[in-house]
């Protein structure tokens, strides 16, 4: 069975809308961003801490887990603390490019696979009346950098580069080839992808 090791009603309604059967559980990790990481590798490693804290429980169980961060001149921005934080995170954020990086771990017995995916984001000028505007609506608080791409936030983005999924919490498509790794498919069917982009793994025969 596929567990979900996730809380967000995103992912959850993402891996939905793709096909695939699960159940939910969460994982009350709590681990924090390191600066001295890349974005990645934050991502990454706050994905498989979710994923082996879900393990634990579900040890015969396939654990995909995912974390989101927001990246802008090496600065690495998680869920803001407060309304104040998210003020300052986009008040960052106004008129620059940034990037979003989801961390996948996917987790069976003593087989883990990882894998992150980046979305370029530039968002447009904002003022500060805009950004109190947005701020007061609640919809920051529960992201990363602080918005929502899919939601009220959408005003903010001018355009983006690759997945938009991941930028909402989970890179459908990604994760779609990492679960034939563990023989995990939508619909319960072996799907029809090409896998001309398997890079250094390959699902089992
Ligand atoms: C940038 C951006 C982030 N986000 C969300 C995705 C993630 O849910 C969240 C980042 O927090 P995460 O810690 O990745 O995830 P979570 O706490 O919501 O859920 P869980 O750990 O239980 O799986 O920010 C959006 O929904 N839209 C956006 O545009």
């Amino acid at each position: 069975m596929l567990i979900l090791a996730s809380a967000s009603l995103r992912r959850q309604q993402l891996l939905n809308e793709s096909g695939y059967a699960y159940r939910t559980a969460v994982s009350d990790k709590d681990e924090h961003i390191q600066d001295k990481q890349t974005p990645a590798e934050n991502a990454v490693r706050l994905a498989s801490a979710k994923a082996e804290d879900v393990h634990q429980r579900f040890p015969d169980d396939v654990i995909l887990a995912a974390d989101t961060i927001v990246a802008i001149d090496g600065i690495l921005l998680g869920k803001p603390a407060d309304a104040e934080d998210a003020v300052r995170m986009l008040t960052y954020l106004s008129g620059k490019r940034h990037e979003v990086c989801t961390g996948v771990c996917i987790k069976k017995g003593t087989k883990v696979h990882t894998d992150s995916e980046k979305t370029s984001i530039d968002f447009y000028n904002l003022d500060r009346k805009d950004i109190e505007a947005y701020v007061e609506t609640g919809e920051p608080m529960d992201k990363a950098g602080a918005y929502g791409i899919q939601g009220k936030g959408a005003r903010l983005v001018e355009r983006f580069t690759g997945d938009y999924f991941n930028v909402v919490g989970l890179p459908v498509a990604k994760v779609a080839r990492m679960l034939e790794y563990f023989h995990i498919y939508p619909d319960g069917k072996r799907p029809q992808f090409q896998r001309s982009d398997t890079g250094s793994w390959k699902p089992e025969e």
